[in-house]
């Protein structure tokens, strides 16, 4: 295997990463409507901005006393917010308005009506589906923003998502947000906090995003400060040293990411405040809503009890019945979603592979690195123990081989996910820790060596190759006893234009396409195969 393919792209740059950023751009341009649509909002969003050296021209939502100009209708200003079961009632918000940045919206059925038809063309260009009262219209290009950070970041123009989300969470709407996986959801929420936040100050923590698991929220954290730069900006990823800092209610945090588990400790005994909080993001919000989490995101949205801050849910994957119960925690959200709900990127080439039963994968992935396999590859299996099996499987044939998983100490985990980022390690052997979120760019392949247990977990694993407008390949080794879920995945397949054959479409539906696998499938040691 050449070590230097190792290399290709790891680290996110725009000279390396130039065909990216070109192909990005060439679709933002194909949406300009005879290349000169302009939107009436583009004023007010250039107004937003946030850049230091902008930061005194920066027109605010706020009058001098500090309060909103804009008031939603209904809503209870002295009135805390409560948990899931007991908040505000929907469709509080003025029909007719949205303000960014103190200035109205004005999407207007001008005379002509072109404003509207063009908002809709850009729309359906950008496979944009959205839904809700007087929705903002979507951005035309980050030029509006006037940020220097975003194009020293090298984004040139904006994704489907952030075109809508930015504006949304601008004019102070809640939005449920759904788009395919690489598609920038980080940037979708990240830009509008900071625009909205303004300037540093130390009135506490006003943003607070919520990942599953720690390597996303440093990893959230970070890109929050690469858009941050030259600021001084508190972001703050909550590790653990944090939590066992006495003086931690002190400390200078200006935008707080954190898994539920930590925050809602801290929640509970009190050590930290959420009360100023304006924005609330629930990342990956179909995993927090499960039943593992959901007390305690029950608790941090509760914690946030300023009734004027926005909630935000964002997903590659969002299910009918997380929608529903995200509703009960919403005010008039606009609902976004990007090409087909639930669908996996298109930039990822999926494929297939029938291993016979459990021996076969071993065998199978052997043959495939002689074949084509080229690293940096992000392998999947059901649990820690297959993953140390596998692990020590591949040591011994000399693959330059890691494995990230929960039997793993913190220090372990982030070592392993630093020098996979840095191309120091071939295959990262992963459990579903790794599924969602984590943005390695490098990934040119995904073996789901284990069969997924849901379509969602599919779609997430495969999801880390294949981001940012790259291709990828992702592939999935299937047994006699994964038939179960082989229709459907066969039929995410099919609907993200790979090709799957058609007796796979045709196998019985399966209704527990959510539910988990029991037990995880043994092979025989490696021994009794050579
Ligand atoms: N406007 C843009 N232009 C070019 N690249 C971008 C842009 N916005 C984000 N990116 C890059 O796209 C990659 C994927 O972004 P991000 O991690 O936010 O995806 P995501 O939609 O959250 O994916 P997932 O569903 O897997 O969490 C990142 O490397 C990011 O730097």
């Amino acid at each position: 295997m050449d070590p230097n393919v190792l290399f290709t792209g790891v680290r996110f740059d725009q000279k390396k990463f130039g065909a990216e950023v070109q192909r990005f751009k060439r679709k933002a341009e194909d949406l300009v409507v005879g290349g000169s649509l302009q939107l009436s909002s583009s004023k007010s969003l250039a107004e937003s901005k946030f850049d230091e050296s902008d930061a005194t021209e920066v027109r605010t939502p706020e009058t001098k006393s500090g309060r909103r100009s804009k008031k939603r209708k209904g809503e209870n200003d002295s009135g805390p917010a409560s948990a899931f079961n007991l908040f505000r009632p929907p469709g509080s918000l003025n029909s007719t308005e949205a303000s960014v940045s103190g200035q109205e919206i004005e999407v207007q059925e001008d005379k002509s009506g072109k404003v509207a038809e063009a908002v809709n063309v850009l729309r359906k260009r950008c496979r944009l589906h959205v839904s809700g009262q007087n929705v903002p219209p979507p951005l035309m290009s980050f030029d509006d923003l006037r940020s220097k950070n975003i194009h020293a970041s090298g984004y040139t123009e904006p994704t489907p998502i952030q075109r809508q989300a930015i504006p949304t969470l601008l004019a102070e709407r809640e939005c449920l947000a759904c788009a395919q996986t690489g598609s920038g959801k980080t940037l979708a929420f990240i830009l509008p906090i900071l625009m909205s936040l303004k300037v540093p100050s130390d009135a506490g923590i006003r943003a607070v995003i919520v990942c599953p698991i720690r390597e996303l929220a440093t990893q959230t954290a970070r890109e929050c400060r690469k858009i941050a730069k030259g600021r001084k900006w508190r972001i703050r990823a909550l590790t653990r040293s944090m939590c066992l800092d006495p003086k931690l209610k002190d400390l200078p945090i200006d935008v707080l990411v954190s898994t539920p588990l930590r925050l809602a400790r801290l929640l509970k005994k009190k050590r930290v405040s959420l009360s100023g909080v304006q924005y609330l993001i629930l990342d990956e919000a179909d995993k927090l809503f499960e039943m593992g989490f959901v007390k305690q995101i029950d608790s941090i949205v509760a914690g946030c009890s300023n009734p004027k801050a926005i909630r935000a849910l964002f997903s590659a994957t969002l299910p009918d019945s997380v929608e529903e119960l995200a509703r009960t925690i919403m005010v008039d959200p606009v609902r976004i979603i990007v090409g087909e709900k639930n669908s996996a990127a298109s930039t990822v080439d999926q494929r297939l592979v029938y291993v016979g039963s459990e021996d076969g994968k071993f065998l199978a992935l052997k043959q495939l690195f002689k074949e084509s396999l080229k690293p940096p590859i992000l392998l999947f299996v059901d649990s820690k123990e297959r993953a140390r099996e596998l692990h020590k499987d591949l040591a011994i044939d000399g693959v330059s081989v890691d494995s990230i998983h929960a039997g793993r100490s913190q220090f372990q985990r982030d070592a392993a996910v630093e020098k996979f980022r840095e191309g120091k390690t071939w295959v990262l052997i992963a459990t579903d820790l790794m599924a969602r979120g984590m943005d390695f760019k490098g990934v040119n392949c995904v073996i789901n060596y284990d069969f997924p247990s849901s379509i969602a977990t599919y779609i997430h694993r495969i999801g880390r190759t294949g981001r940012a407008g790259r291709s990828g390949q992702a592939i999935t080794f299937h047994t006699d006893k994964d038939k179960v879920l082989l229709r459907s995945i066969a039929h995410v397949i099919r609907s993200s234009g790979g090709e799957v054959p058609e007796w796979m479409l045709k196998l019985p539906k399966n209704m527990k396409v959510f539910h988990r696998r029991k037990s995880t499938p043994r092979r025989k040691q490696r021994e009794e195969q050579m």
